[in-house]
């Protein structure tokens, strides 16, 4: 058997003494599995993605990517392997749209090297991909929220990631743009892609299917199957709110709904 593409194994993180955060979260995924994280806010799904990108320390446990121990493969090598679209992004506002999604292929360059006619083109595939190659020459101050979480997601694809990371990618789109990024999560995990994603709908995670983890109340991790693991029970618990899971014939996959407000 070949080794996972990922390992988390009993990791833990606190960000004050005697207040724990994230406990015995272990997990493991192959190539080409959709991840869904699902918790209410503030339980510490950004906090566990940032552990698994090495942007923070986990307080104990262990985290392997291809079996190298993650916090001791260099920058560079994280970079070429993996990428994160984070929730909120810091951007330099004189940038403009294509410069910022070039900024992705950096782990490639040389020392003292620029993008390569080779970088320019992945970027425009990425941006058309998105379509959104329109706006490559607008500055990144002058983007809508939605425009600028595509264009996230465009930086991320560039860096050709075998892991992709995505915190909450979908909260500012649209219906259309959610079904065209669902699709495209899709077709990276048909071509081998390892993906990670949060949302706050566990449809995306019926959506998507594979394997879901449940930050639960009181630091309970729960993870497997998404159809196994995301029951009405669980996710009832999870949001403490009264929902319905049920499964439609039409759409082939379960449903959630809220419950109780007609
Ligand atoms: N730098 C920090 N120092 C102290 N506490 C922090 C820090 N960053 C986050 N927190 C707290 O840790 C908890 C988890 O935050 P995190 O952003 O991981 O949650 P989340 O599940 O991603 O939430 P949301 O769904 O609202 O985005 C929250 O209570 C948050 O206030």
């Amino acid at each position: 058997m070949s080794e996972p593409l990922l390992c988390v194994n009993n990791l833990s993180y606190q960000y004050q003494a005697n207040q724990p955060l994230l406990k015995g979260i272990s997990f493991q995924l192959d190539r080409g599995e959709i991840f869904t994280l699902l918790g209410p806010n503030g339980i510490g799904k950004s906090t566990l993605l940032r552990c698994l990108t090495n942007l923070t320390n986990p307080t104990a446990g262990k985290i392997t990517l291809q079996g190298a121990n993650l916090s001791r493969l260099s920058h560079r090598q994280r970079a070429q392997r993996m990428a994160l679209v984070p929730q909120n992004y810091q951007v330099n506002a004189d940038l403009s749209v294509l410069e910022y999604v070039l900024m992705g292929r950096i782990p490639y360059h040389s020392f003292f090297g620029g993008p390569s006619p080779d970088d320019c083109q992945i970027a425009i595939h990425w941006l058309q991909k998105l379509g959104i190659v329109a706006l490559k020459a607008r500055p990144l101050n002058t983007l809508s929220g939605g425009q600028m979480q595509l264009v996230a997601i465009t930086r991320a694809l560039v860096q050709n990631p075998q892991l992709l990371i995505l915190d909450e990618p979908m909260a500012a789109l649209d219906i259309r743009r959610q079904a065209q990024v669902l699709g495209l999560i899709k077709q990276l995990q048909a071509s081998g892609v390892t993906i990670i994603i949060t949302s706050h709908l566990p449809n995306h995670a019926f959506i998507l299917g594979g394997k879901v983890g449940l930050l639960m109340p009181n630091q309970t991790w729960l993870t497997g199957l998404v159809d196994k693991i995301a029951t009405a029970k669980n996710l009832q618990i999870l949001y403490q709110t009264p929902l319905k899971v049920f499964y439609s014939p039409s759409l082939k996959r379960q449903i959630c709904e809220i419950d109780g407000l007609n």
